[in-house]
């Protein structure tokens, strides 16, 4: 059996509003990829928009990055998976019994929705990880972070790709890498930091690559979509 993702590509719909999600949205069929909805298309938008999507068949992953005391949290992720998103993500760094309380809550009410934690944001380097007090490497407090929420029992961490061999090696397979910070040589950087080509990424065991901007901000979204599967049926075959 093949250790791929059978469709790694998760969109990263980062839109003002929903009329511009769903005209990006109707080029696709779900077989093609996942949608990931965040801060800015939810806000605007608010929980219609993921029963937009999962209306058409994709499966969403609602990006929130919830990170308060356990209770609110908690409270928040279930309402998150009310809303019918197939994954729903907080905040490692929010601890153990904030993440334990999450995911009890969540199965609880008897959801099967996937729950994982960021760990590093891929947009930080070392140096703007120090200046937030925290004096490990990337790599370091990603790893540190990745293992404490394979405790808690979550299903998986947002990472960068360039951390996911060292992820590999150290926690289950089962265990679920989801990579932003993914960049084609055909894109620019922009704010991220962290970032690793969608080949690449899946070679070193991502099982998700969220991909945003080399998509949606591409002169021809579709085309450009198009060229990262090429990238990843190359790196299959
Ligand atoms: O560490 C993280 C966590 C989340 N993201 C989100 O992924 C996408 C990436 O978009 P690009 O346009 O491909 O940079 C975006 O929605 C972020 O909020 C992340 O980049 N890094």
């Amino acid at each position: 059996m093949s250790l791929f993702t059978e469709n790694p590509i998760i969109v990263a719909l980062d839109y003002p509003n929903a009329e511009q999600a769903l005209a990006f949205v109707d080029q696709l069929e779900p077989g093609r990829c996942q949608l990931k909805v965040g801060k800015e298309l939810f806000t605007r938008s608010g929980p219609s928009i993921v029963a937009a999507l999962t209306k058409r068949g994709f499966k969403v992953f609602l990006d929130l990055k919830f990170h308060d005391i356990p209770n609110t949290t908690a409270q928040a992720v279930l309402a998150a998976a009310d809303s019918g998103a197939w994954m729903v993500n907080v905040h490692a760094c929010g601890g153990r019994p904030m993440m334990e309380e999450s995911l009890a809550r969540l199965r609880g009410a008897g959801h099967d929705t996937l729950l994982i934690a960021v760990t590093v944001l891929t947009s930080m380097n070392e140096q703007q990880l120090r200046e937030t007090g925290v004096h490990a490497t990337p790599a370091e407090q990603v790893m540190h972070l990745a293992a404490l929420t394979e405790q808690a029992g979550l299903d998986g961490v947002v990472c960068s790709a360039q951390e996911a061999i060292m992820l590999r090696e150290a926690l289950p397979r089962s265990f679920q890498l989801i990579t932003p910070g993914i960049r084609p040589s055909f894109a620019a950087k922009g704010d991220q930091q962290r970032v690793v080509t969608p080949g690449q990424a899946l070679i070193d065991g991502s099982d998700y690559l969220v991909i945003g901007r080399p998509i949606t901000q591409a002169e021809d979204p579709m085309q450009a979509l198009a060229l990262i599967e090429g990238e990843i049926a190359s790196v299959r075959s």
